[in-house]
């Protein structure tokens, strides 16, 4: 079943496009992430998805409903800010919250949800005087209150130490084998890496890569540059055989370049290279790790 599918979810500021006509689905089990730089429209996709947001275009369906307000019960939400009240401890909070979401939770379940982010010894002390990395963890407890199964997240580990942030790591990893979908934005690509069973990555308000990360790391191949350092430059007639296998080809004296489709195409050329007498000194044509697909994709 999908857990969320957008279709054509569109929107635009004056004449800027934080998100042009996204088509995503996320099926109910997944933990999802979404990567992009500042700026490439993750907050107001996620925001439209929870209705913070109303799009200028397009759908959104969660759990199978377009109204959100009719399965409110079943989702937890961390905006990208949250609305702290700074007179109220967090247990109060927690309390408060569930109140105005109908669920009225007790104040063992409301602690419960704190204990679960490593902020149970906090409970009784003024948010107010919280950190911005405590806040961001008492935000966690209330998307995680009712025990959603969805939960969507924008960056629940940046601002966080590195000990909550693993911890928060395997809080989801443990929410999502028990069945909570999970949609979260990151900055972090190790993370995503690590715990994400699938990924978009969105820039200029376009999914430029989706897929897993086995999926996503092979059509990045497709794209991939290989150089080669040759004994001696190709002839011309020699050249026109590589490029009829290669298609475009950047040379400078003995360095070759060319875009490899898969392997075997590699292989192919140093075959005809050295059918041709030319020795193939050197090949680079690195593995791309997520970091690269970021960067260049
Ligand atoms: N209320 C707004 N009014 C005008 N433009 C906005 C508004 N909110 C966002 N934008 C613009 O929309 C684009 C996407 O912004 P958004 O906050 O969704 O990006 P993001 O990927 O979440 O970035 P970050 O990682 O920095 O949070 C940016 O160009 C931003 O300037």
């Amino acid at each position: 079943m999908t857990a969320i599918s957008a279709s054509n979810l569109t929107k635009a500021y004056g004449s800027t496009l934080a998100v042009d006509s996204v088509n995503l689905r996320v099926e109910k089990g997944e933990l999802y992430g979404f990567l992009g730089r500042n700026g490439a429209g993750k907050s107001t996709f996620i925001n439209m998805l929870t209705g913070i947001i109303r799009p200028t275009e397009g759908k959104v369906s969660l759990l199978g409903s377009e109204n959100s307000d009719m399965i409110l019960s079943q989702i937890g939400v961390l905006p990208d800010y949250s609305t702290f009240y700074n007179s109220m401890t967090a247990v109060q909070h927690i309390y408060y919250f569930s109140s105005l979401q109908g669920v009225k939770l007790s104040k063992k379940e409301c602690l419960a949800s704190l204990e679960k982010v490593g902020m149970v010894q906090h409970a009784n002390v003024k948010v107010g005087k919280y950190s911005f990395g405590m806040k961001k963890k008492l935000g966690i407890a209330q998307a995680i209150m009712n025990n959603p199964d969805l939960l969507i997240l924008d960056e629940p580990t940046s601002g966080v130490d590195a000990e909550s942030a693993i911890q928060i790591q395997h809080l989801l990893l443990h929410l999502n084998k028990i069945g909570t979908t999970i949609f979260m934005t990151s900055h972090n690509l190790g993370e995503v890496e690590k715990i994400c069973t699938r990924l978009a990555i969105m820039k200029d308000g376009l999914i430029v890569n989706e897929g897993t990360l086995t999926e996503i790391k092979e059509k990045y191949t497709e794209s991939l540059e290989v150089s080669m350092e040759l004994s001696d430059a190709p002839d011309s007639h020699l050249l026109v055989r590589i490029k009829e296998i290669t298609g475009p080809l950047y040379i400078t004296g003995a360095n070759l370049k060319f875009k490899a489709v898969d392997d075997e195409m590699i292989h192919g050329i140093v075959r005809l290279l050295v059918n041709n007498g030319i020795g193939v000194h050197r090949i680079s044509a690195n593995q791309p790790d997520l970091e690269d697909i970021f960067l260049n994709g």
